[in-house]
């Protein structure tokens, strides 16, 4: 779908894209990285909107350089900051978008009305669109990247100021896009831990350039932690301090589940081979404790990426994916080029310089975001 060879966008202070070679298949791909990491500047070249500095893109076969008339009547655009009239309401700005596509009146009309519907916008479709709420804006956006039936769609930070109830039910529609329709998606997050749900590819950038392309099977791989988590009883009235204490009496060292929910409960382990697990088994039976859950851990997409630092992996799971650049005039970097930290990439053991520790980012858009996406 997309094919990019040594891409590079620079602007009079920053590099956005540095040399980026990318491949990018059907389905769902999740592009992921920190706030500036190069994320939307793709988009707008691989949309022909804007011109990289060097380098080539191909997006369905055609020349992001020569042919972006003939790309956007291909690829749905969703971007990333509020650009909705607010005294139009949803179906009269859909209709407009369509017929802008070249869809004919009638169909214009009738494919809004049903991609309105496929987004969840039912009456107030016919309200102006300036009362609308976050989550009812971004499914505008969405619908107006849909209405003319494109092949592709480039969404980016569609979740982006919702609550978790919206960022769920906006992470389903995308899915969605490509089980329904098959129409393949480029989806664009900071967050390393949503995107893992719902693509079939996650391709990580930080500082413009390619840490990892990977299926996302291949971040999330069982792992060899085992969790484990018990009921109380009369006899233990904590389960979860028994069970720990007549597992290191059998040798087998357990920690805490992490600082989620309920995780508290959750004992981790490490299963050195199939014994261990019936050690555990029969250990729980001995002190006569009911077993909630004996599970294989699988990695999440933040854990390939926690920080050397010391940044523990199971808070980070959605955390910002922000290794924060290294680079002198890079928003975020420290400009301290010797900081970078070393990140190991998961099972395979691989490791890849990233920068620092992870950093709190603002929910929306970047400090200069706002002005940025007139294109
Ligand atoms: N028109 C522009 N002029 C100058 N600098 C720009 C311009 N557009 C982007 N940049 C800079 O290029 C870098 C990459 O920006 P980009 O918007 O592509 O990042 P991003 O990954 O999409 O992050 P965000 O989620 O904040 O939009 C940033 O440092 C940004 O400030």
């Amino acid at each position: 779908m997309i094919l990019t060879e040594g891409l590079s966008k620079r602007f009079p202070k920053v590099t956005a894209l540095d040399r980026l070679s990318l491949t990018v298949g059907p389905g769902v791909t999740g592009l992921v990285g920190a706030n500036g990491a190069g994320k939307s500047t793709l988009l707008k070249i691989l949309l022909g909107l804007s011109p990289a500095t060097e380098g080539s893109a191909r997006v369905l076969g055609l020349d992001v350089a020569r042919d972006g008339g003939a790309i956007r009547e291909q690829v749905g655009y969703m971007p990333e900051h509020d650009c909705l009239p607010p005294d139009v309401s949803a179906t009269e700005f859909v209709v407009h978008m369509a017929r802008i596509s070249g869809l004919p009146p009638t169909a214009a009309r009738e494919r809004t009305a049903d991609t309105l519907r496929h987004v969840g916008l039912h009456e107030e479709r016919y309200r102006p669109m300036g009362g609308y709420s976050t989550g009812m804006k971004q499914r505008v956006k969405l619908a107006q990247a849909l209405v003319h039936d494109p092949r592709l769609v480039l969404l980016d930070e569609p979740t982006n100021g919702l609550d978790p109830v919206g960022r769920d039910e906006m992470l389903t529609l995308i899915r969605r896009i490509h089980t329904d329709f098959g129409i393949s998606v480029l989806v664009t997050s900071h967050l390393l831990g949503e995107l893992e749900r719902v693509c079939d590819h996650v391709v990580v950038v930080d500082g413009g350039t390619l840490l990892r392309s990977s299926a996302t099977s291949d971040f999330t791989r069982s792992t060899t932690t085992l969790a484990v988590e018990v009921t109380d009883t009369g006899r233990h009235p904590d389960g979860t301090a028994a069970l720990v204490a007549a597992l290191d009496r059998a040798g087998i060292r357990t920690h805490a589940g992490g600082a989620a929910p309920g995780a508290g409960r959750v004992l981790l382990l490490e299963a050195a081979d199939e014994e261990t697990y019936d050690t555990v088994r029969d250990t729980v039976a001995e002190l006569g404790l009911g077993l909630v859950r004996m599970e294989q851990r699988r990695h999440r997409i933040a854990e390939v990426f926690h920080s050397a630092a010391g940044s523990p992996a199971d808070s980070a799971a959605d955390s910002p994916a922000d290794p924060a650049a290294a680079e002198p005039g890079r928003p975020g970097g420290t400009g301290q080029p010797g900081q970078a930290g070393r990140t190991r990439t998961g099972e395979t053991g691989k490791t890849a310089e990233t920068a620092g520790p992870s950093r709190p980012r603002a929910t929306s858009g970047g400090p200069d975001g706002g002005g940025r996406d007139a294109a």
